[in-house]
């Protein structure tokens, strides 16, 4: 997949393209069929494929205040968007002056002279422009003056329609069987394995501690099961996806973490070396809550019934 960061970063012999617009945060199941349409149409006209998209998020500009907790680091947008097949995306920086641009402005730039979008695909409650003034009928009179094709998508969803929002909150209650459903993939978190207060192996689990602030939106403190996925390591490599027992949260038994941490301890391996490797850490289903227990024995006892668990589930994935 070609990237672009401006509009003066597309060749000139880019030529005409099937575009569409959009956040993309977590590039949800919504997002998916909607970049599946965009590809299957340029395919079918011979053209190129384009999602745009911006960095930061928009409301992380206008309203900081406001603006949410991506669900995925930019890193895991662009493989996902790259794993659609299109042939490219258009990172614009979204600042002050692009925030300003009117909706006939945008369209002009960024569609016509910059992509030569020949087709245009939104979902219905698309905005755009200045002050979202811009809507799909906006869109539609822009595309009879400029002479481009618009084709809006109905919803995706079986119940409501899928929304990034709704993956945030599933995620923050610690419900990530919920927020897979709706991703349509298994949620992760990306980090660089950093060294711990060596207290897991003692117990019995040692445990590859993310470092703070890893990539991604954190679930809900709790115990998960989920897979510990090696970035260095081929695909194919027997050690490259592991099933794991993962913990977040700051170790409420001890007094002496004061960091939430997001840590996973490999099942039945003691003989890993994962420091400063990094690491995507994936949360398929939650256990419990992370607890602060009466005695280390009993903690102990708990993180036995966690592995078994994990170990059942894993199995049958
Ligand atoms: C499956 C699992 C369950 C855990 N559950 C809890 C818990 O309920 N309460 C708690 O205080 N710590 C819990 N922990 C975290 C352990 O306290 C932590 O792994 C241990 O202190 C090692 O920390 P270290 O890697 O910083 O040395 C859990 C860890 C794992 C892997
Ligand atoms: N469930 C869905 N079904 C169909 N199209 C969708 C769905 N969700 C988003 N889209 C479309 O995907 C494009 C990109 O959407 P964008 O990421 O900007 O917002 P969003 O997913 O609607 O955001 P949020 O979920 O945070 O409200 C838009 O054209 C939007 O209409």
């Amino acid at each position: 997949m070609l990237s672009f960061s401006t509009l003066t970063d597309i060749p000139a012999d880019f030529g005409a393209s099937v575009v569409t617009v959009g956040n993309f945060d977590g590039v949800h199941r919504g997002h998916a069929a909607l970049l599946h349409e965009v590809v299957q149409r340029a395919t079918a006209r011979g053209i190129r494929s384009c999602a745009v998209t911006f960095e930061p998020h928009p409301l992380q500009v206008l309203h900081p205040d406001r603006a949410p907790e991506l669900i995925a680091s930019t890193t895991s947008r662009y493989e996902r968007l790259a794993a659609t097949g299109l042939d490219a995306v258009l990172v614009l920086e979204f600042t002050a002056e692009l925030a300003a641009m009117t909706p006939e402005e945008f369209v002009r730039d960024v569609f016509v002279d910059g992509l030569h979008a020949a087709e245009v695909v939104v979902g219905r409650d698309t905005r755009f422009g200045v002050k979202n003034s811009g809507d799909v009928d906006t869109l539609r009179q822009l595309g009879q003056q400029f002479g481009f094709a618009v084709d809006v998508l109905p919803d995706v969803g079986e119940d409501h329609r899928i929304s990034s929002t709704d993956v945030r909150r599933a995620l923050a209650d610690g419900a990530v069987d919920v927020a897979a459903r709706a991703l349509g993939h298994v949620h992760d978190v990306r980090g660089v394995v950093v060294r711990g207060l060596q207290r897991g192996r003692e117990l019995g689990f040692p445990t590859a501690n993310l470092g703070p602030k890893p990539e991604g939106l954190v679930p809900a403190d709790g115990v998960y099961v989920g897979w510990l996925v090696r970035e260095d390591t081929a695909r194919d490599d027997a050690e490259h996806r592991m099933p794991a027992a993962i913990s977040v949260g700051t170790n409420p038994t001890f007094d002496d973490v004061p960091e939430r941490t997001v840590e996973a301890y490999v099942l039945d391996r003691d003989d890993l070396d994962l420091y400063d490797e990094t690491v995507r850490i994936e949360f398929v289903r939650r256990l419990r809550g992370n607890t602060k227990f009466d005695s280390i024995d009993a903690l102990i006892t708990q993180m036995r019934r966690d592995v078994a668990q994990a170990r059942e589930i894993c199995r049958t994935r």
